[in-house]
């Protein structure tokens, strides 16, 4: 497969919603065309729902709540077999006030309904992921999703380029303040249960995060599909994250999961925050934690939006296997170290491999 060029290049400059808005047939360029490099079965938006998806309580994770240690226990237990075996939960009870979620909600919908002028101020340069823009192409001949994006990186604030963040809706900007304190502290609550779910010094992932790790947000804007059952919201993926946050559609489904070789929809819990693993957890938990393959469908009549936050350790970090997960008899090291994860993901990404392959032993 020829690649285009190391660099990501902008496609005709088009988002899905100037494709949407021109009318017309289906632009080929956008329907899935199956690989063997990474076949996960055809599109089928019918497939089972996911009831068993756990959904973990955090005022039960919390030592200084009222909980009981029982409670505690039981509900790192729960943590451990979501993680195992969905790679995935529901997280409720994040103390973050619904009002702010439909706020955060109704800010992301109203800047992808902007002049398309006026969001263009955010656009993306041919040199750079982030900004507002489509899907980026990798690869030659490579089936584009069916969303446009707001990519950005939120943290560390110092590296933050204010140009690509949207002066308009005008509380855009303070809204995306208050969300990614909000993530932050989800964030450190999470790497903190889910180490001592795997019985490890409550800090071991605080510490490999460094103070540096980075935080990237990004809105993913879905537009009405009319071939909903030959084209990819977004492909079949693992994150290359530590650990993503996910705020979907408060109405509108469309994600799913694969668990063995099957999928699952996941439903829509319009309060809940929709946590998995990423590819550097599974290889800092020496594979324990599972980073599961997910993909997101479109639908013909409704539009679907949601917030990705990707959360990972500092790039300049090497990562490897926690000592304490590794057994040579029992459970032997299954990753080698590595430094500046995205980086690898990125290249096994245009070759359609599953990048934490790079770095399995
Ligand atoms: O929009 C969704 O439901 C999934 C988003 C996602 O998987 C991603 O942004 O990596
Ligand atoms: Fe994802």
């Amino acid at each position: 497969m020829a690649e285009v060029s190391t660099k990501p290049e902008v496609w005709s400059c088009k988002t899905v919603q100037e494709v949407v808005e021109n009318g017309g047939e289906l632009p080929s360029r956008y329907i899935w065309i199956r690989n063997d490099r990474s076949d996960y079965g055809p599109i089928d938006l019918n497939v089972p729902v996911a009831t068993e998806i756990p959904v973990i309580d955090f005022t039960r994770l919390q030592l200084s709540s009222s909980s009981s240690s029982s409670a505690i226990d039981e509900e790192l237990l729960k943590l451990r077999s979501a993680l195992t075996t969905w790679g995935c939960f529901q997280a409720i009870n994040h103390r973050i006030e619904n009002s702010f979620l439909d706020e955060v909600r109704h800010l992301a919908r109203e800047f992808f309904h902007l002049p398309m002028s006026e969001k263009q101020k955010t656009g993306r340069t041919e040199n750079d992921y982030e900004g507002y823009g489509n899907d980026i192409i990798l690869f030659e001949n490579q089936p584009l999703d069916w969303t446009d994006r707001l990519y950005l990186l939120v943290s560390p604030q110092d590296n933050q380029k204010l140009e690509y963040f949207p002066q308009t809706p005008q509380s855009f900007r303070k809204m995306l303040h208050d969300y990614t304190i909000e993530m932050k502290r989800v964030q450190a609550e999470l790497l903190k249960s889910i180490a001592r779910s795997l019985d490890l010094a409550e800090d071991c992932f605080v510490k490999r995060f460094g103070e540096r790790g980075t935080m990237y947000a990004r809105f993913n804007y879905y537009p009405p599909c009319s071939r909903p059952d030959l084209v990819h919201g977004l492909k079949p993926h693992a994150d290359g994250s530590g650990l993503t946050i996910l705020l979907q559609d408060d109405k509108v489904e469309g994600l799913q999961m694969l668990k063995g070789d099957q999928w699952f929809r996941v439903p829509v819990m319009p309060y809940a925050l929709l946590v998995n693993i990423g590819d550097q957890l599974e290889i800092m938990s020496n594979g324990i934690y599972k980073s599961p393959v997910h993909r997101a469908l479109t639908n013909a009549e409704n539009e679907r939006n949601t917030l990705a936050m990707f959360c990972a350790p500092d790039p300049t970090l090497e990562i490897e296997p926690v000592e304490e997960l590794v057994d040579n008899e029992k459970k032997p090291r299954l990753f080698k170290k590595v430094k500046n994860y995205p980086e690898t993901y990125f290249q096994y990404y245009q070759q359609m491999k599953r990048p934490i392959d790079a770095v399995r032993i």
